[in-house]
């Protein structure tokens, strides 16, 4: 844009610093003739779900976005590019665990059985299915096309988890929009440093004020005057707002007058569940060097990854680390509500025991024999490592708002058979509904929203502009989902002054 400046600078308000919020005040602030923007934020850092804690292994450990899904035309990919961080791709699930044998497989062996196949067949030609009307969920959806029972458990696992909620808040208008916006493809790209370090490249240069819990917006008025919790006020032009939807649905900022009632019904059709990330710490890597990421199904942890960042950046130097090998859990939707409700201790009892099952002895064994395992004799061997364990509390040693759990008393005697809780050092459970100022883990494709996205974004009155991930379109919650909308509602605000600044000439 040729760079005139206008009449008076007009000064923006960017209601969150996360991805969509930095992307946002960037794409501003690059015209700084015309646009004077300050970021408030209600954490006391900037990243909002991005977000890594230290001194759990060796390398600050993600607890938020870990991957970049997908390289083609990804606005996050090109920042790393751009920042020259070394990039490593590996393709999702490379292994599934079948829970109910205890069989953990190769992704290329698990592909041979031709229920795993029917399920991805589905999913992958969804974007060649024209739209139901009315809207359907996943799980009629799959039952109308034959599914038994082990196909939606399967979906639930491979997929479910992943979108971040069960197949029945799953809508497949919204879910064949995603697969026909989704144009990164599918690669896993992992960084050689954590992602705050893109936050940090992102907010350089940038007016970030911390600690500021918007409450108030009143846009009645020519200008948008914003209450900060502490008092302080801010009177600005334009307001950018990249609160996640669970915070609109809260209803943590008040707006005056009120948001018309189509943006109301936007924000309440829209889903967004919780996640949790179950991180183990261990002193040996007992599972296959090979394996990346495992889908479990009749598991416990329906999803399990094994992360490490080899290189020296951004390893954690101001700590002795719990382990030197880690392991993540993740559950998403309705399971993920369910265990947040059980002591942290039964999490990592019920996680070490499936990761025993799935690289145990008996389980290699059985892997190797092709057999399935007698489930009757691995619930006693259950009670018997675990039975009278006295879990401490939970320590805040090294992160305030997770759970961290630090013991031995769960060692077992053996560490072929029971390898997870012969090795396990400590973790920690991030249980993202407690997030304050996030209250979940990431929108998704809704039963019966379809639109309501679109309708989420639009501008209201010229002054109030929506961003996030939960206003994109298309894309299914991911970084550069946020990032994208970030940019869009800067361009919306850009055009609407142009356009009002002509006027004025006229
Ligand atoms: C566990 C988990 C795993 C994920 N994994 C991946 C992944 O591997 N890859 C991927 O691409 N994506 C992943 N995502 C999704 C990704 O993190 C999000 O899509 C993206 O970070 C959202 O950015 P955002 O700016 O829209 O929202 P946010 O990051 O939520 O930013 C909103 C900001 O608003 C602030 N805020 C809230 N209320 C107020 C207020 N009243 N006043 C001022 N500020 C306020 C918040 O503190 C926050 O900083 C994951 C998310 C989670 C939770």
């Amino acid at each position: 844009m040729e760079e005139k400046a206008f009449a008076q600078q007009r000064k923006v308000a960017v209601v969150g610093g996360g991805l969509a919020g930095l992307a946002a005040a960037r794409a501003l602030s690059s015209h700084p003739t015309l646009f004077d923007v300050v970021i408030l934020e209600a954490a006391p850092a900037l990243g909002g779900r991005v977000k890594h804690i230290n001194g759990i292994a060796p390398w600050p450990v993600e607890i938020g976005p870990e991957f970049l899904h997908g390289k083609v035309n990804s606005s996050i990919k090109q920042i790393a590019d751009e920042m020259g961080c070394k990039q490593r791709e590996l393709s999702y699930p490379d292994h599934y665990y079948i829970g109910s044998e205890c069989r953990l497989l190769k992704s290329e062996k698990a592909l041979e059985n031709p229920e795993i196949q029917h399920v991805h067949e589905i999913f992958s030609g969804l974007a060649e299915e024209v739209p139901p009307n009315p809207d359907v969920n996943m799980k009629e959806y799959m039952l109308s096309k034959g599914f038994t029972h082990i196909g939606l458990q399967l979906a639930q696992s491979i997929y479910g988890n992943d979108f971040g909620c069960s197949l029945e808040h799953l809508g497949v208008r919204e879910c064949i929009q995603e697969a026909q916006h989704w144009t990164y493809g599918d690669t896993y790209v992992i960084l050689d440093r954590p992602l705050s370090c893109l936050i940090e490249h992102l907010a350089s240069g940038l007016s970030v004020i911390l600690d500021s819990a918007v409450e108030t917006i009143d846009y009645s008025g020519q200008n948008c005057t914003l209450k900060i919790r502490d008092g302080r006020h801010f009177i600005v032009d334009y307001v950018i707002l990249t609160v996640s939807v669970k915070m609109l649905q809260q209803r943590v900022i008040d707006f005056v007058p009120p948001l018309p009632n189509e943006k109301e019904k936007a924000v309440n059709a829209i889903g967004m569940s919780n996640a949790l990330k179950v991180i183990l710490a261990f002193s040996h890597c007992f599972w296959p060097i090979d394996m990346f990421d495992v889908v479990c199904t009749d598991s416990f942890l329906p999803e399990v990854w094994a992360t490490e960042y080899p290189t020296a950046h951004g390893k954690d130097k101001h700590m002795s680390p719990l382990g030197q090998h880690v392991l993540v859990g993740f559950i998403t939707g309705d399971s993920a509500t369910a265990v947040s409700l059980l002591p942290p201790g039964e999490i990592f009892i019920q996680s070490l025991c499936q990761l025993d099952a799935m690289f145990g002895k008996d389980g290699m064994i059985m892997q190797e024999h092709n057999l399935a395992i007698d489930l009757s004799k691995k619930a006693q061997f259950r009670t018997k490592s675990h039975g009278n364990v006295d879990c401490p509390n939970p320590s805040q040693r090294y992160f305030t708002r997770g759970c961290f759990f630090e013991s031995d008393t769960l060692r077992p005697q053996d560490c072929t058979e029971s390898p997870a809780s012969y090795y396990f050092q400590g973790g920690c459970v991030i249980n993202w509904a407690d997030e304050v100022y996030i209250g979940g883990g990431y929108s998704h494709p809704s039963f019966n929203a379809h639109g309501a996205r679109s309708t989420l974004a639009k501008p209201v009155l010229e002054k109030l502009y929506f961003a996030g991930e939960a206003t994109h379109p298309g894309v299914n919650p991911c970084m550069q989902g946020a990032i994208d909308t970030g940019v869009r509602a800067a361009d919306e605000i850009i055009t609407a002054e142009s356009r009002k600044q002509n006027n004025s000439k006229l």
